[in-house]
């Protein structure tokens, strides 16, 4: 999938998952395992997802020392799974060696996994941001500052914001994932997210692709939702 809308499989088990993804019957979907379902069930949740032929974006968002980042890289590349991610503010020689992992790992003749960078979480706010991190510039600032260190770190892009997503676009140049969670359709809940905005708007400032939660996986048809959602997203 070249600019995917990816489900962010939030459930506490494999059971609860399964039970969402057979509403989808057998379609071929780009899914997210974040922390809560990977802590729960293990490398097996991946398997078992490879073997119903979904895409992967593992979001486990590693922030460690290098050495010890390179080293859950090499046998995360090992799951095969699609995607990754690091959190931007661990360093350049941190993300280099999440990358280093990452070739060390991969089957011979494969390809490596690709790979990016959190910037600054979709939940937090400018002020929070300047207050907690004590970060004393713009949020676009320290969003762009935290692209630039992931592209000269060979990453292959970013998670970002929609609002951040056009002037990553102009500040990169370069073919850059731009993968924006904080997904919502006009007048649902922000929840714990700050920076939402439309799967339309994500489209039209640049995104290359969208991760979406609770708008489908809390919804009561999912697969209508996630249709809805994956309309507005290739209306541009
Ligand atoms: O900056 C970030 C990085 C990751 N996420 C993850 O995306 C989903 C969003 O879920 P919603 O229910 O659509 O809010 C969730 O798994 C987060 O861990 C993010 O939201 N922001």
């Amino acid at each position: 999938m070249e600019q995917p809308v990816i489900i962010a499989l939030d459930f506490p088990s494999w059971e609860e998952t399964q039970m969402f993804l057979r509403k989808f019957g057998k379609k071929k979907l780009y899914v997210k395992v974040g922390m809560e379902l990977f802590y729960q069930e293990g490398p097996a949740i991946i398997t078992h997802l490879k073997e119903m032929g979904h895409q992967i974006f593992l979001d486990l968002k590693l922030h460690d020392i290098p050495n010890t980042v390179k080293s859950a890289m090499k046998g995360i590349a090992k799951l095969g799974v699609d995607l990754v991610n690091v959190h931007a503010a661990g360093g350049t020689q941190m993300m280099e060696a999440a990358i280093e992992g990452l070739e060390a790992g991969m089957s011979a003749g494969g390809k490596r996994t690709k790979c990016i960078a959190v910037t600054q979480l979709t939940s937090t706010s400018e002020k929070q941001m300047q207050n907690d991190q004590l970060i004393l510039s713009t949020l676009e600032q320290s969003v762009l500052h935290y692209a630039m260190l992931a592209k000269k770190s060979g990453l292959d892009g970013v998670v970002s914001s929609v609002q951040e997503a056009s002037a990553i676009k102009n500040y990169i140049k370069e073919p850059f994932l731009i993968i924006t969670p904080g997904i919502r359709l006009e007048n649902e809940a922000a929840d714990d997210q700050n920076r939402i905005a439309t799967p339309f708007a994500a489209r039209k400032l640049g995104a290359t692709g969208i991760v979406v939660g609770r708008s489908i996986t809390q919804q009561t048809d999912p697969v209508y939702a996630y249709e809805i959602i994956k309309s507005q997203w290739e209306l541009n």
